[in-house]
């Protein structure tokens, strides 16, 4: 990897390049092939033009660590591009994490993998996250966001599968198929109606009626159950389900409770002695949002006194980091216990495993980062402003595309504008979110040798995160 310094003023226009904030200097692929754009950008591109290929890293430097088995639709994606792809199948402990993410400009994890600001502040080459997922806990958003590194995610591919995986809970609590299917496979007959119910008539409890909890709902009513909802907004009933005041309501009313809530200081522990206790005799409780919404030692007693009849959990405060590790007390002191219990199903964050959901998340991931890494592109971006202007065309040659990730201070515009003054700024856009402002500009009549000057300039403000120049 050559370094900014290497731009001699008489050097030809070879490659394309990007100048990142760390003093490198990442040339570009020149089999670099058309990108079209996002799907987003619909109706964006004037008709007739051919969109340029902004393209900015070399795509042999470009280095990304892939975690927990992300999909091979992503991997594919990611590799087309000419990145150099690591996958690995499990998440890493911290040690081995911190040394990994040193080298990588791009990293793409699923829900088990922290990164922290311990781990973060370790990532000097780091440009964005392809949360692989929907959840974003994971990632210290607000850290990230200080570095100027991007956070993707995948907001609503694996919902439908989630959604599925409860229903099938719910009967499955209400017969009791967990049990029975252990009793047979021990060898043992146990021919029970007592305690197990039928479905219809029966009044399911969402709590967090979002993109899970709305497509829940509606399945659940087709099934016969009538649906009340709690959330802390107001939202729009679908079918003739029922949003209810507050959580103690639902718990009052609802035969089976279904949590579908993001984990947040106000989330942790939603569920615990006193909203057990509100529960009806004798229901159950699904958890597929995150392990820290539960109060678990309180589950059991309460499953143990028989109050509460059955329950599920696909979540845990401790997940095992890969595939054939332990689910002991080591992970979490209570497993033994939980593992003990009659009419409880034990899932491995399996909510939104499936072949349609995984497929579905690989691309859509895969794809915010390839605009973001090549274009600067931020739309769906969890914690950067969201920005994107048409793509650059081949019609407009000596092009550029400046990314300037700012603190949001006042007077900033007009000395980044002073910089680019030189040039023609063909369009520009900027947004910011808090502290933070995120600013795209595409200037022409910019010259190879002159981007490095741009870029210093850039550098050399007070307010600078980030400065990106592709072209
Ligand atoms: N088990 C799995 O494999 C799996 C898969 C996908 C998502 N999830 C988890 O499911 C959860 C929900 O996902 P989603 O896509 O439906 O999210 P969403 O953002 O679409 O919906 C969450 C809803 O919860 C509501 N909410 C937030 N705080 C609340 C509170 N204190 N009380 C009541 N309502 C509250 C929000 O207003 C929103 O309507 C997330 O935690 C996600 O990470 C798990
Ligand atoms: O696949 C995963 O690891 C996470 C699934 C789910 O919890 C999500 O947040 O989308």
């Amino acid at each position: 990897m050559s370094s900014a310094r290497d731009i001699t003023p008489s050097a030809p226009i070879p490659q394309r390049t990007v100048v990142s904030s760390w003093g490198q200097n990442l040339s570009t692929s020149p089999v670099a092939t058309f990108q079209s754009p996002p799907a987003s950008l619909g109706g964006m591109l004037p008709r007739k033009s051919v969109p340029k290929i902004l393209k900015p890293f070399n795509t042999q430097d470009i280095k990304i660590l892939l975690l927990e088995n992300v999909n091979q639709t992503g991997r594919d994606i990611l590799t087309g591009q000419g990145y150099q792809v690591e996958a690995l199948k499990t998440s890493l402990p911290e040690d081995q994490l911190i040394e990994k993410i040193r080298e990588v400009h791009v990293i793409g994890i699923r829900s088990k993998t922290k990164l922290s600001e311990k781990v973060l502040s370790e990532a000097k080459n780091l440009l964005v996250i392809g949360c692989f997922c929907i959840g974003t806990n994971q990632v210290d958003l607000t850290y990230a966001a200080r570095r100027g590194i991007a956070v993707f995610n995948s907001p609503f591919a694996n919902s439908r599968s989630v959604a599925e995986l409860v229903i099938a809970e719910i009967i499955t609590l209400a017969r009791q198929l967990g049990d029975r299917s252990i009793e047979m496979h021990r060898g043992t007959w146990n021919k029970v109606s007592a305690k197990c119910w039928e479905i219809r008539g029966k009044t399911l409890g969402i709590v967090g009626y979002g993109h899970i909890g709305s497509q829940l709902s509606v399945l659940a009513e087709a099934m016969g159950m009538n649906v009340i909802y709690y959330d802390v907004v107001t939202l729009m009933a679908l079918g003739t389900a029922r949003q209810v005041p507050s959580l103690e309501n639902l718990l009052e009313e609802a035969d089976f409770v279904t949590l579908h809530v993001p984990d947040l200081p106000e989330t942790r522990n939603m569920i615990s002695t006193a909203q057990l206790d509100r529960m009806k005799l004798g229901s159950y409780l699904i958890n597929a949002s995150r392990g820290t919404v539960v109060d678990i030692p309180a589950l059991v007693k309460a499953m143990r006194s028989g109050h509460i009849a059955g329950a599920a959990l696909d979540v845990y405060p401790n997940e095992p980091a890969g595939n054939g590790d332990y689910f002991t007390n080591n992970l979490n002191q209570w497993a033994e216990e939980l593992r003990s219990l009659s009419n409880l199903i034990l899932t491995p964050h399996i909510g939104g495993s499936t072949e349609e959901a995984q497929r579905a998340i690989g691309v859509e991931v895969a794809e915010a980062l390839v605009r973001y890494i090549n274009q600067g592109i931020t739309l769906g971006s969890v914690n950067l402003p969201e920005a994107q202007l048409r793509s650059l065309t081949l019609d407009e040659p000596d092009h550029a595309r400046v990314i300037y990730i700012h603190r949001n201070v006042p007077g900033v515009l007009r000395k980044v504008n002073e910089i680019l003054g030189d040039h023609n700024v063909d369009k520009q856009i900027s947004d910011s979110k808090g502290d933070l402002a995120y600013l795209m500009a595409d200037i022409s009549n910019v010259k190879y040798e002159e981007i490095k000057d741009i870029y210093e300039s850039l550098e050399g403000l007070s307010s600078c995160i980030v400065t990106r120049v592709l072209y």
